[in-house]
């Protein structure tokens, strides 16, 4: 009897374990082929996703959702991917979420006869989609954005959730979700009054859901810099992407981990995290190697994939 209860522990215990704190990485090979998306490697360590469904104006369906997730978490896990650019195929960046999806998931909801039976279905979908906007912020790599023409509802909730925000001077946003009849549920109410450091800006841009332009969101903070165009802006923001490609992985992907963690709790708590993180990283190679070619002024070293 106790031999097999401690057989049993011995052979569970552990396989329980390893599945809690091993995560796979994933080859550039195993990336999916995704139906809404474009993934492609412009520079070295440098993934550019886009946005594909240009002829409905990159608009949310089912199958993006979901794509946007499992694209996101797996480039978290490919050790040569270092840095995300996230652009939109087409006329515009995105118009939000797709309205007949919409409709057709209220419809679905309203054939469940039980209310805590259609209460359970939306709450279910909103989760999914909420998962989906925070899949960028829990990719360890950074996350750059550029948004060109329309960037609507749902689409302002998934920029607010990248590290880095461009726009093209033709760019014009709306948190438009109120227009529809919604109450934004995928992080800009969380994201955005934090992005742009002012309540009063925030709320009025989600009571009103009013179009403003590149110029207003380079000016409440939204997005750090406007480009002419989308073409400029790729060439300068691979070049950004680039440079931080080039620092050390390590370094950087704890930079993201610890700004995300910090950024809704006290500094005491975000600063014991990145101490805990940094007593076992500032043991690793990369800080003597890069350490050592400041200090000699010499080229940046190479670092190996993380
Ligand atoms: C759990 C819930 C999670 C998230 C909820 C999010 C809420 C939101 O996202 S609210 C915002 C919803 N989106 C909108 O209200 C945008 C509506 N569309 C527009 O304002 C415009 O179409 C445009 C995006 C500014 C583009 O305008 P224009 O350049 O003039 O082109 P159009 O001919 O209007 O559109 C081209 C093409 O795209 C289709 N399309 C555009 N937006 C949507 C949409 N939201 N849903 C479905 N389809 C959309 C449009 O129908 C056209 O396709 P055709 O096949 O040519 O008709």
């Amino acid at each position: 009897m106790m031999t097999s209860l401690i057989k049993t522990i011995a052979f569970n215990q552990p396989r329980k374990v390893i599945s809690n704190i091993f995560v796979r990485t994933f080859s550039k090979a195993e990336l999916p082929q995704f139906e809404t998306l474009l993934v492609s490697e412009p520079k070295k360590y440098v993934y550019h996703v886009e946005l594909n469904r240009p002829k409905k104006s990159n608009t949310f369906t089912r199958t993006m959702w979901q794509e946007i997730q499992t694209c996101f978490s797996t480039l978290s896990n490919i050790p040569q991917c270092r840095v995300i650019v996230l652009t939109g195929q087409g006329k515009h960046f995105c118009g939000g979420i797709d309205l007949q999806t919409l409709v057709q998931m209220a419809a679905e909801a309203e054939e469940l006869e039980d209310v805590a039976r259609k209460a359970r279905f939306h709450y279910n979908f909103i989760k999914y989609a909420q998962d989906t906007i925070s899949s960028l912020e829990e990719c360890v790599k950074p996350v750059i954005c550029v948004t060109h023409n329309a960037c609507i509802g749902a689409a302002v909730n998934l920029i607010t959730a990248a590290d880095i925000r461009y726009c093209t001077e033709d760019s014009w946003f709306s948190v438009r979700e109120v227009i529809v009849g919604l109450a934004p549920d995928v992080g800009a109410l969380q994201r955005l009054p934090k992005i742009v450091g002012n309540g009063s800006v925030a709320r009025e841009l989600c009571f009103t859901g009013r179009n403003f332009d590149a110029k207003e969101a380079k000016e409440i903070g939204l997005v750090s810099q406007v480009f002419p165009d989308k073409d400029t802006a790729l060439v300068k923001v691979l070049e950004i992407a680039e440079s931080i490609a080039a620092k050390s992985p390590v370094a950087v992907q704890a930079t993201k981990v610890s700004l995300v963690y910090s950024q809704s709790r006290p500094n005491q708590e975000g600063l014991e995290h990145i101490r805990l993180i940094n007593s076992v990283n500032n043991q690793g190679e990369d800080l003597t190697k890069a350490a050592i070619a400041q200090a000699t002024k010499s080229p940046p070293p190479d670092f190996d994939n993380v």
